[in-house]
């Protein structure tokens, strides 16, 4: 049963944040009793800095040292780079983790394989492969939680509209040479990889959010055979595992039932 996604509005950023705090308090907990590890992949964007709570840096229910840190997607640049989602990270969320707690395992890409996008895709893939076990054995990962933003053209991680990238099956991690949205050259999980997550939380804010949320989830393109976004995409995959964490900004004018509360 793939069921619907949940769309939570909130009055503030301070409200979303105490919620996906909780939500992301409880998905841990799930993840710890199933495998003791904590498996996430994050987005860049205005993520980070969200997920930056008090609530969640200081809390003592946060086990950094079960945590193991993806990246839903990656710009081909020096980890230190003003682009990379790595340096982005680090700078708004992994260094404001009290210096006495442990720090979470963070698989980065390999910034020795920058030269070429597929060999860095590549080499990303074989590093999930490592943590997830062999490709043979499981057919795909399974990630406790994604943690993904939204893009004002209804993309997620690098997952572009129209873009031929969003029927592949075969790829964990594919490589685009020609992004939209700067620079060029990133990497991506794929669309399989995203939907088959246990759990995928998108956080969405402010008004410039509001007209793709609504096509998002006030219009049904698939019913007619028309393009649609890739968010909505992860919508239709994975259905009820979804929850939008937006403010009152980002969700004015949709239709579709919205929560108030976890
Ligand atoms: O590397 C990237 O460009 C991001 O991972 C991208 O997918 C982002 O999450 C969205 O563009 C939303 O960004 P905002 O939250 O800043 O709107």
């Amino acid at each position: 049963m793939i069921g619907q996604p949940s769309l939570y509005a909130f009055p503030d950023s301070s409200a979303l944040q105490q919620n996906l705090y909780q939500y992301i308090l409880q998905a841990q907990s799930d993840a710890l009793a199933r495998h003791q590890k904590f498996k996430v992949a994050v987005s860049g964007g205005s993520l980070p800095k969200l997920l930056a709570s008090p609530d969640l840096l200081s809390s003592s229910d946060i086990h950094w040292d079960r945590w193991e840190i993806f990246f839903a997607d990656e710009r081909a640049v020096p980890l230190t780079h003003p682009e990379s989602n790595y340096a982005l990270l680090e700078q708004e969320f992994l260094s404001k983790i009290p210096r006495t707690r442990p720090r979470p395992t963070v698989y980065h890409i390999d910034p020795n394989m920058l030269s070429d996008t597929q060999e860095l895709a590549d080499a990303y893939e074989r590093a999930l492969i490592g943590s997830f076990a062999a490709k043979d054995s499981v057919k795909l990962p399974i990630f406790d939680l994604l943690l993904l933003g939204c893009g004002p053209d209804g993309h997620t991680c690098s997952l572009f509209p129209g873009r031929e990238l969003l029927r592949e099956e075969v790829a964990w991690v594919a490589a685009i040479e020609d992004s939209p949205k700067p620079p060029l050259r990133r990497i991506t999980l794929t669309l399989p990889i995203v939907t088959h997550a246990l759990k995928i939380a998108f956080v969405a804010t402010g008004a410039e959010k509001k007209e793709v949320l609504r096509k998002i989830f006030d219009t049904h393109p698939e019913a007619e055979g028309q393009e649609v976004l890739p968010c909505a995409l992860v919508n239709l995959g994975a259905g009820h595992k979804v929850s939008w964490f937006c403010d009152q900004a980002a969700v004015e004018g949709v239709s579709f039932p919205k929560k108030s509360s976890l």
